[in-house]
């Protein structure tokens, strides 16, 4: 009995946030609903609209998110009836498309049903759109951070071409049963080719990345309600892809060779070489996302996007949590307001988790 106190209780802070913050009447009733429904059968269910505040006010509690001003603005899309494998990939598949938007990305969440008892639906994908990973004695072919995936991937019975640039199936696991894959039609998918607006050498690099990130592997919390497959999307901002995928030594460790290409003095730290071809990489990815009209936001934009965010928040009698060491952009921190800030990491909720991999 003391978890379903422990759910009622949850759902109580949670429906009195509801009514409050949308100035409905009729608490009570729906309170008493509730309480029923969990003293009946152990759970209860979210309406849409309730579903759909729960997972903007998600957004909105997210520490580590620089790019909460537009909470309000998320498409939620209900698939909380869908049950089978197959219905769950069309509802991936129509994600991916609405997202995508020919690049003018629209923020979206689309919501599987929340786990109980008997069942619990999760997405093997860290996001639905990524680079396999192949290891060959020391060396990798792709993404390092998707080896263990693809590997999984493989047992599972997909095969990858073998390019630094494969999109890993979406891998499906409903109700502790057989995980199914199954490939992302290609034309789904929106890739931009990089390029440099000044440096006309830096297209023979050959690199590209995807257009929309679509997180699948966490947990979304709802009134203690746990929805173990709720794939989000925003946009990227360039720092991810030119200062992190691209650049970190265990991702695809690029900056030595635009290093090179620069003609930098790659043998003494001093000349800053890595610095240098830090900025000429992230000015490529902003370059190449803003030329193909997909959208991107450099970290400066980001930064006062996000001090937009904090205002309205005192405006409305909150105070933005955050977690500094996450909302500080990898290039020119210092450069941003948040560096000068601190901010209470106080978890509220509903709000993302992360939550137990799916496999291992
Ligand atoms: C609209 C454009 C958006 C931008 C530019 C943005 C930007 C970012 C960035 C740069 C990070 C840090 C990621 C990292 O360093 O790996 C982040 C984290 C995060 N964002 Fe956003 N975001 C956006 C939309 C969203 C949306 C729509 C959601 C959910 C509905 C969301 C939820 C989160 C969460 C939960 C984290 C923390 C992830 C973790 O702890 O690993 N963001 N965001
Ligand atoms: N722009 C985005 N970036 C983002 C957001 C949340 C999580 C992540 C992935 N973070 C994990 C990676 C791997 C370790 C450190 N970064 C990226 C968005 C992805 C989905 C919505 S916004």
């Amino acid at each position: 009995h003391a978890v379903n106190t422990d759910l009622y209780t949850k759902a109580e802070e949670f429906i009195r946030l509801f009514y409050y913050e949308q100035q409905l009447s009729g608490v009570e009733d729906r309170l008493d609903e509730i309480r029923q429904s969990i003293d009946e059968e152990g759970t209860y269910t979210h309406t849409s609209t309730e579903l759909e505040f729960g997972a903007k006010v998600a957004w909105r509690n997210s520490n580590r998110c620089i790019g909460r001003l537009f909470w309000d603005t998320l498409r939620v899309f209900d698939a909380r009836h869908l049950d089978t494998p197959e219905a769950m990939r069309d509802a991936l598949y129509d994600h991916i498309d609405y997202a995508t938007n020919g690049g003018r990305i629209r923020s979206t969440i689309t919501i599987f049903k929340p786990e109980t008892e008997e069942h619990q639906v999760r997405l093997w994908n860290h996001q639905l759109i990524r680079y396999a990973g192949y290891e060959e004695n020391g060396t990798v072919t792709g993404d390092p951070a998707s080896v263990g995936f693809t590997k999984r991937c493989q047992q599972l019975g997909w095969q990858g071409e073998g390019t630094a640039y494969d999109i890993l199936p979406l891998v499906i696991e409903a109700d502790h049963e057989q995980p199914q894959w199954f490939e992302i039609p290609q034309e789904k998918i929106l890739e931009v080719p990089l390029r440099h607006p000044d440096f006309d050498w830096f297209k023979d690099l050959k690199l590209k990345w995807y257009a929309v990130p679509i997180i699948s592997d966490m947990r979304l919390e709802i009134g203690g309600l746990n929805y173990t497959a709720a794939p989000f999307n925003g946009w990227y901002m360039e720092t991810e892809i030119g200062a992190r995928n691209l650049a970190d030594e265990f991702r695809y460790d690029l900056l030595p060779a635009v290093a090179e290409a620069m003609g930098l003095d790659t043998r003494r730290n001093a000349s800053l070489w890595k610095d240098r071809a830090l900025i000429e990489l992230n000015q490529a990815v902003l370059h190449s996302y803003q030329t193909d009209g997909v959208n991107i936001v450099d970290h400066h934009t980001a930064a006062k996007q996000f001090q937009r965010f904090e205002q309205k928040e005192n405006k409305c009698g909150r105070q933005a949590t955050g977690d500094w060491t996450w909302l500080i952009p990898p290039v020119s921190p210092a450069a941003t307001h948040i560096f000068h800030s601190s901010y209470e990491n106080r978890m509220d909720s509903p709000n993302y988790f992360y939550q137990t991999p799916a496999y291992e």
